[in-house]
């Protein structure tokens, strides 16, 4: 039998499906996901970004309540298109389903990362029921980095290419929105690099033997400016804490999830909140997530946005300022401790 350890889990659990979750993969009791899909009647609060100019202010105050009370929600009417968001999700299925040595080869030019469990399996105390691919997708020059991406499928940089495009487009719109219900400029953004750096992470989660035991991806925090993410149609797994509690993410079709990240949490001056998600595994269905981090370039200072202490704010910054690469260091080593380390 096939060492574990050598293998993506896509592929080891094709040839394994009788199996029992393997010791390495089980959770400790307390990080255990307990009752799966929990219906407290919680729900993050879905917004449509379709209605005409006459509803703009209060589609703004939506998504601000939102990310101020859960940090998430989910957006319909959203402008990318649906065929789009269908190709897009199959090229990814069908890359996850090549043989091992295929995917790999795939990603061997040092730009793409494919991985299973975190990003770096060895070191992980328990492994994470997944196998990841990641690459850059920068706004600025495409054409120069989509050499690199995979391409097997065939079609794979010509669809994924695209759909980076569109969603960069709603990631900046939703960004501008809340810029604007801040009382931040609505460019923000997009200047000091602050939206330069974007990357795709597109997981899939195998079915598991027992979710009870396992988990697909551990309470975190994104350390992003914004999350636009794309999930299964069918396949539940995304979970939010909130007041203490998980919660899922009941997936909507053609609906995107957002999520704010620890960087505008940073930059709102903790207005908006970075939410702890997670994500349990699944006995019958595999779950193919895509996620599409808006990712500063290393030297962009992240700091509470100047536009907030104009005009007599009386307002104290929370946060010291830093370069994201100088946050990316505390992010990874830190952990879960931290915020104190960013607090001022
Ligand atoms: O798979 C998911 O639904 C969530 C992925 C996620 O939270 C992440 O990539 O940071
Ligand atoms: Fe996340």
């Amino acid at each position: 039998m096939e060492a574990m350890d050598d293998m993506l889990l896509a592929n080891w659990v094709n040839l394994h499906s009788s199996m029992k979750v393997p010791s390495s993969y089980m959770q400790p009791p307390e990080a255990r996901p307990g009752t799966l899909f929990i219906s407290s009647g919680k729900t993050i609060p879905v917004i449509d970004l379709g209605g005409n100019h006459h509803h703009h202010a209060e589609t703004i105050n939506q998504i601000l309540k939102a990310s101020e009370d859960y940090g998430f929600f989910q957006v319909i009417n959203h402008g990318v298109c649906r065929d789009l968001m269908d190709d897009v999700m199959k090229v990814f299925k069908e890359f996850h389903s090549m043989p091992s040595k295929e995917k790999l080869n795939e990603c061997s030019n040092g730009s793409c990362k494919l991985y299973t469990s975190g990003e770096n399996h060895r070191r992980d105390a328990v492994h994470y029921w997944k196998d990841t691919l990641t690459h850059p997708c920068p706004p600025s020059s495409p054409q120069q980095y989509i050499k690199y991406w995979p391409n097997k499928p065939s079609n794979y940089r010509k669809v994924v290419g695209k759909y980076t495009e569109e969603v960069r487009k709603l990631g900046m719109k939703i960004l501008e929105m809340l810029c604007e219900g801040l009382g931040i400029r609505r460019e923000y953004f997009l200047c000091g690099g602050l939206s330069e750096n974007p990357s795709l992470v597109v997981h899939h989660y195998p079915p598991c033997p027992d979710p009870t035991l396992t988990l697909g991806l551990a309470k975190h925090r994104d350390p992003s400016i914004i999350t636009i993410l794309l999930q299964d149609k069918n396949v539940r797994g995304l979970q939010v804490l909130k007041d203490d509690e998980w919660f899922g993410v009941d997936p909507i079709p053609y609906a995107f999830v957002v999520n704010i990240g620890l960087l505008l949490q940073i930059i709102s001056n903790g207005r908006l909140i970075g939410a702890e998600h997670r994500v349990v595994t699944n006995l019958r269905n595999a779950r193919t997530s895509v996620a599409y981090f808006i990712n500063p370039s290393n030297e962009s200072i992240i700091e509470p946005a100047k536009d907030l202490f104009v005009n007599g704010s009386t307002q104290k910054t929370m946060y010291k300022s830093m370069s994201y690469e100088e946050f990316r260091t505390n992010f990874f080593h830190k952990g879960p401790k931290i915020e104190s380390e960013l607090r001022n």
